[in-house]
């Protein structure tokens, strides 16, 4: 897992790690400005033209190590500085260095065009020392750069983004944000993205014993998380080892959600599966996915009962379930009933929003997989994304469930108050059914006894991976939900297959 870090304990991490590498101050800004610096200059070659304008603290220390070492590498460089009340010590360093060779502007004033000639701007005039929104000439220099067609760099962080808290002001809008050692939690939200573009981390080798110490509540998820998570298959397993899911799905015209679910729990892996659909879907399921055994509602077009619920390890239920009440009434005497975990989605979500009292039923150690907007009809509005997040963690803690709050850089919360943000996935996955892929995906990896939070953790990232896997073979704009469990297969295998390497 990839820890995501305050700005506070950025700031002691940075400390820490000057006082026992030992390194010097202006070594480590030297080793952040490098490695800053051969991520650019894969991208871009000398025929562009930069300018780098800067604070006077560390962010604009950087700035100023960046045009230096540019100018080595023979880039055209011209830096602006933005006078602040202080300036830190490595910022006077650098700015000496800097001396007869790139030619520095102090901005005391600004005329429109004054970054219209260039092809690049890096801006590094606040990272992680930021306090408060940027006004006067800083507010102004972001407000003219975000106007500019250069494309736009930030170092660390957007200046004017707090990195874990409500920004408010101008903020400078990236086409890339490249970050020193690790994501910050703005990056994460939806709101923010105008603001980093496309983000990446660079290593600039902090102490990660200290890392490790630092009490945090957030995550980022890597595939060794995944491969340390996902256990190997033993040469005398049998179909018994591996659970046996019912998944309760489907409704007239709406079969295609229960098929793509029912699908794709038997490719995440189950030893069993029973389908239980109205009867409307008995032909088009067992023509369709054989190795299913099919439970039939009474009912023509919707689920109307639960079937004995004894032998089931595991039900997943929501895709395509309609919310008719007599499915309500299902699904109240499923929650009743079944003292295991659930997954719960889509429809079965909708019907919990109407029907609050249900959500006291909801077996701990249950997964809710909502998008935004099942998000909202369950927990009410949220102002912003910081907020958003408190509601997750909170709904959480009180349904003693993990909540998986979908879509880019997908969340999932712990009832312990932990959360952690999906790294794949692409906008590609953007198109109808992908989400009951998901729900097949937990439900197949929950029967096979994964703990709650484990199955959350490497179904999101598995089917995110599959997806970005199907992205490529396919483009995102073809990318249909099939195509998540037709991959979902490759994404296992490279998941798997590295774990021997
Ligand atoms: N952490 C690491 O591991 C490493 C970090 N490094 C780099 O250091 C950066 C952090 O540097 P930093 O702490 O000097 O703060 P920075 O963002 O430059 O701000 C400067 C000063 O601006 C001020 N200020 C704040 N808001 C303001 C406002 N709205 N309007 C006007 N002024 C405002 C505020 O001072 P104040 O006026 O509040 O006293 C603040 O002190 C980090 O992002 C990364 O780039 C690397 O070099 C090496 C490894
Ligand atoms: N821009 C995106 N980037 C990454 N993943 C995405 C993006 N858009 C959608 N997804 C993923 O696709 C799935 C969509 O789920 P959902 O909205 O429930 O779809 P449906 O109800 O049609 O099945 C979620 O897992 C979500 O994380
Ligand atoms: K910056």
């Amino acid at each position: 897992m990839i820890r995501i870090l305050s700005s506070q304990q950025i700031k002691a991490l940075d400390a820490y790690t000057i006082q026992h590498e030992p390194i010097a101050s202006i070594d480590l800004m030297e080793r952040a400005c490098r490695a800053f610096v051969n991520w650019f200059t894969e991208r871009f070659d000398g025929r562009n033209t930069i300018a780098i304008v800067c604070g006077t603290g560390n962010n604009g220390g950087d700035g100023l190590g960046i045009a230096r070492m540019l100018q080595e590498w023979s880039y055209s460089v011209k830096v602006f500085v933005i006078r602040g009340s202080s300036e830190t010590e490595d910022f006077k360093v650098n700015l000496e260095r800097l001396r007869g060779k790139v030619e520095v502007v102090e901005i005391t004033s600004l005329d429109e065009t004054i970054f219209s000639e260039y092809d690049v701007l890096i801006d590094a005039i606040f990272g992680s020392g930021l306090t408060r929104p940027p006004e006067g000439l800083f507010a102004q220099a972001i407000h003219l750069m975000n106007k500019s067609v250069a494309v736009r760099i930030a170092v660390d962080i957007p200046s004017g983004l707090l990195a874990d808290k409500v920004s408010k002001g101008e903020i400078f809008k990236a086409d890339f944000t490249v970050t020193f050692q690790m994501p910050k939690l703005a990056f994460l939200f939806p709101s923010n993205h105008s603001f980093t573009g496309t983000w990446c981390t660079v290593d600039i080798g902090l102490n990660k014993s200290f890392i490790k110490e630092q009490q945090t509540s957030y995550y980022y998820i890597a595939a060794k998380d995944i491969r340390k998570i996902l256990k190997p298959r033993s040469k005398f397993d049998h179909k018994g080892t591996y659970g046996h899911a019912l998944l309760m799905a489907g409704s007239y015209g709406k079969m295609g959600a229960a098929l793509l679910s029912g699908r794709a729990v038997l490719r995440a892996g189950v030893g069993l599966l029973t389908m239980h659909v109205p009867e409307c879907g008995y032909v088009i399921l067992q023509s369709s996915i054989p190795e299913a055994m099919a439970s039939i509602d009474e009912h023509i077009h919707f689920i109307t009962a639960i079937p004995e619920l004894d032998k089931y390890t595991v039900v997943g239920t929501g895709p395509g379930l309609g919310q008719d009440k007599l499915t309500v009434k299902a699904f109240r005497k499923l929650l009743e009933d079944f003292r295991k975990p659930v997954v719960l989605d889509a429809d079965a979500l909708n019907i919990l929003s109407d029907n609050r009292e249900l959500l006291l039923l909801i077996p701990a150690g249950s997964i809710l997989t909502p998008h935004p907007k099942e998000f909202e009809r369950l927990v009410g509005k949220w102002s912003d994304d910081f907020e958003r997040l408190d509601k997750q963690k909170s709904l959480a803690k009180q349904l003693k469930s993990v909540v998986v709050l979908k879509g880019a850089n997908t969340s999932i919360a712990s009832p312990e108050g932990a959360v952690y943000f999906n790294s794949t996935g692409n906008p590609g996955m953007a198109t109808g059914g992908t989400g009951d892929v998901l729900t097949g995906i937990l439900t197949g990896l929950l029967a096979q006894g994964y703990s709650s939070l484990d199955t959350a953790i490497a179904g999101v990232y598995l089917h995110g991976l599959s997806g970005d896997i199907a992205a490529r073979e396919r483009s995102m704009v073809s990318l249909i939900a099939s195509d998540i469990i037709e991959f979902l297969p490759a994404a296992f295998k490279k998941i798997m297959h590295e774990q021997k390497v």
